[in-house]
């Protein structure tokens, strides 16, 4: 009722004493707790307590401790103490309801208090339904604010929508807003009521914007937070459950179970630290994710490994040599050479061995003689082929962020062999390649260096891998193309082919009763005659090894098995030469490639391959032209050169060779070799050309039993060459009965065989004149054995 009867204007005093505000804005008809502190203001209270109770409330417009009338906002509010407490510190709290608004007109006196005479501030309006609009827009703005703010007091909301008078509803609202108190104090002083609801409006929907965006922002946040914190909770909850169940959670058994077995690994310290952390991880992914699939295949990878088993090594020289001979036929110089060294290592087992590399044709035994090896060290085998590698994440692994990541050949090979001292053939080194994916073969050199290879680093697997005991032995098959840098680690043991006498020991004492053995056969029910063995060897095989003559006497042995099977065969089977065509077909291969007689312009040459050596024959036709010199048969860059220097040789001597020089200006001289699709190429075919040309030019036949080999300089002075060895084996082969080579490599006639060099006749040679002296018959081709197209 009081409140009533004061909201009169007419009751309100013209003099007010006036309480300056700090930072607080009083609005009409708001109740508002206040605390008084200074010594004047509470003196004012005091006063106004023992009387009317009504104050005036200006705001300052600093927070200064002692302001002046200046400092003090003209626009405020009359209220009236509707309560008052002391506190123990002197302070009194009140609580004061607000009026109407005033307006300072004067300041009267500043002692003790300000007293000022103020006019009150009337507020009428009209409701228009302008007015009606704003109100209720800023209403639903306000209840839209309640609405984000989660701590919202209902009664403030249900307050708001009682208000009956717009300028109330405004103050109201502006007072329930986070507004700042400089804005707080100008809806204070906007009088005009339409303009106080527009600017609240304002305010209002500022502040809503605010909100919004604070709530979208937290609301992804939670969300976020959430998705992995419900996960979070899930997966603690149901380890609570399981505790509570006496189970164990899986995935805490997988990772303990992981844990285990990489202790029992023994990993070193630098690889466990590593697998550590990715265990770490991996409790903390979603089993399902592509991420654990690939961090628990990197765990399974540090388990699988042999860190810590080795084998121990049986150094019993004795024992190795009888595996070796056991395995192998012959090859002494190999097996003495292996036995030395495996000698030196149980001498000195710490020691850094040369690398071993077998070098030779394909066939001859390389990888037996490394299982024998690794047999008789009792150590494990494995082999990986380097035929063709270009890539050098072949040899060191892709690293683990490649999708599908592996380690490279060589970690691969280390966990087949289970353990970390296996024998570890690198097959066809020779092939390796380089392109713009890096180097293979410095990978490999880091593999094969015993400075470096005891902390050989994986790319996936990122952390260093001793491999200093495993025992490396590469093979080739030619010594040529292999990296120098490569090749000068490696000791090099070259196994050259077999000669025919070496092929039957070895289908007699090996294939043969190994084949047996596969097909389940006992040596009482087959015999193989040597005829017959030969026939094979010549008619059916070609080739410096004995892998195809051990394909041909195992298909033979598979027919009478299947016979035998069959109950067709019932008495031992004894195969003889002419039952080898039976069994084979027709030959293959005719034999004794040498010439069938002396003729002219045919010489035979000497060529070496990769499968080991070969006869070829080389051709000479003189036919008419212009003194040219034509080549034919796929002959690479150095055997044209050759065959230039062969032919301007041959010119110099045409007087000694009773030729005409004529003859020559109207001719051109036609090399082919056969056969024409093969590429040949290197020097060492000089004195075959020339002879044949000289011959082609005399008319005087070569011997066919003379096979030939060595590089010609234009003076006719004959050099050494390669390949000596194969080029005799197969001029051997071949049947041939002479073979002329430079005088420079009697040296390497010590490597072949006593049973080869008993059957052919070697002439070493210093000059190409002492070829065609050799080479050449002395009787001319008679007339009628005259080709008549040809001149001269
Ligand atoms: N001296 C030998 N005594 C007994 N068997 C042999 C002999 N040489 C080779 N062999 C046999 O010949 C077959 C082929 O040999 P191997 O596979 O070792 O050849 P390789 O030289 O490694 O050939 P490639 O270069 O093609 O790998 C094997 O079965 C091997 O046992």
């Amino acid at each position: 009722m009081e409140e009533r009867e004061l909201n009169q204007t007419q009751d309100i005093p013209e003099v007010l004493p006036i309480l300056p505000l700090r930072e607080t804005v009083v609005y009409p008809q708001m109740l508002i707790p206040l605390i008084v502190g200074r010594e004047k203001s509470i003196r004012l209270v005091e006063d106004a307590l023992s009387g009317n109770k009504l104050i005036g409330m200006c705001m300052q417009k600093t927070p200064v401790e002692d302001p002046t009338p200046d400092d003090i906002y003209r626009i405020g509010t009359v209220g009236i103490i509707v309560r008052s407490l002391r506190f123990p510190d002197n302070t009194l709290r009140l609580f004061v309801q607000g009026l109407q608004r005033i307006r300072v007109i004067e300041f009267l006196e500043t002692e003790p208090y300000f007293k000022a005479k103020v006019e009150v501030i009337e507020e009428k309006v009209e409701k228009t339904v302008e007015i009606e609009g704003m109100m209720r827009n800023l209403l639903n703005l306000f209840q839209k604010m309640a609405s984000l703010i989660p701590q919202f007091p209902e009664e403030l909301l249900i307050n708001a929508m009682n208000i009956q008078e717009p300028g109330r509803l405004a103050d109201f609202i502006a007072f329930n807003t986070n507004l700042n108190i400089n804005e707080k104090q100008e809806i204070l002083e906007t009088i005009d009521v339409k303009e106080r609801l527009q600017k609240v409006t304002y305010y209002l929907t500022r502040e809503l914007e605010i909100l919004e965006i604070a709530n979208k922002i937290q609301n992804e946040v939670k969300n976020e937070i959430e998705k992995s914190q419900k996960e979070y909770f899930l997966r603690q909850q149901m380890k609570a459950i399981q505790k509570e169940l006496g189970e164990i959670d899986p995935r805490e058994m997988e990772i303990n179970e992981l844990r285990q077995k990489l202790q029992e690994a023994k990993l070193p310290p630098e690889a466990m630290k590593e697998a550590e952390r990715e265990l770490e991880r991996l409790s903390l992914m979603p089993p399902g994710s592509a991420e654990y699939t690939v961090t628990r295949t990197y765990l399974d990878w540090l388990i699988s490994l042999p860190w810590a088993i080795s084998t121990e090594d049986n150094l019993d020289i004795k024992r190795a040599e009888e595996i070796l001979n056991e395995d192998h036929y012959d090859l002494e110089k190999v097996k003495e050479r292996i036995l030395e060294y495996l000698a030196v290592r149980k001498l000195k087992s710490d020691m850094k061995g040369p690398i071993l590399c077998f070098v030779g044709p394909p066939g001859v035994g390389k990888t037996s003689l490394g299982k024998s090896i690794a047999r008789a060290l009792g150590r494990k085998f494995v082999r990986i082929s380097l035929g063709g590698i270009r890539d050098e994440a072949e040899i060191r692994g892709h690293r683990r962020t490649y999708v599908g990541a592996l380690p490279g050949r060589i970690i691969q090979g280390i966990r087949k062999a289970e353990s970390n001292n296996p024998v570890f053939m690198l097959d066809e080194i020779d092939k390796l390649g380089s392109d713009f994916r890096g180097d293979p073969a410095a990978a490999l050199l880091e593999v094969l260096d015993p400075e470096q290879n005891n902390a050989f680093v994986d790319n996936y697997l990122g952390v260093p891998f001793d491999l200093s005991k495993v025992m490396f032995i590469a093979t080739a098959n030619v010594l040529y193309t292999i990296p120098p840098a490569l090749l000068d680690r490696m000791e090099v043991i070259e196994l050259p082919g077999y000669t025919e006498y070496q092929k039957m020991g070895i289908a007699k004492g090996f294939l043969i009763p190994r084949q047996l053995k596969e097909h389940g056969l006992e040596k009482e029910q087959i015999e193989f005659s040597d005829d017959a063995i030969r026939k094979i060897i010549r008619e059916y095989t070609r080739e410096a090894g004995v892998r195809n003559l051990e394909r041909e006497i195992a298909s033979i042995i598979r027919k009478v098995a299947k016979g035998i099977a069959e109950g067709s065969i019932t008495e031992k089977v004894i195969v003889k030469v002419e039952d080898v065509p039976k069994y084979l077909g027709p030959e293959k291969y005719t034999y004794g490639m040498k010439g069938e007689k002396d003729e002219v312009g045919v010489a035979t040459g000497l060529a070496w391959t990769e499968a080991g050596g070969d006869i070829l024959f080389v051709e000479a036709l003189v036919v008419e032209g212009k003194g040219n010199l034509i080549l034919t048969g796929k002959l690479g860059e150095v055997m044209q050169e050759s065959a230039k220097t062969a032919l301007s040789y041959v010119r110099s001597k045409l007087k000694d060779l009773n030729v005409s020089y004529e003859l020559l200006e109207k001719a051109d001289i036609h090399v082919h070799v056969p056969s024409g699709a093969i590429p040949k190429d290197g020097p060492s075919a000089g004195v075959t050309i020339a002879t044949a040309i000289a011959s082609a030019l005399t008319r005087r036949p070569v011997k066919k039993d003379i096979g030939m080999t060595g590089e010609i300089t234009l003076r006719g002075k004959v050099l050494p060459v390669g390949g000596i060895r194969e080029k005799v084996l197969a001029a051997h082969r071949a049947g041939l009965t002479a073979v002329i080579m430079p005088k420079e490599n009697k040296k390497d006639l010590e490597e072949i065989p006593e049973e080869v060099k008993k059957e052919i006749t070697f002439y070493f040679v210093e000059h190409a004149d002492e070829v065609l002296n050799l080479a050449l018959l002395e009787v001319k081709e008679s007339a009628e054995q005259r080709n008549p197209e040809r001149i001269g």
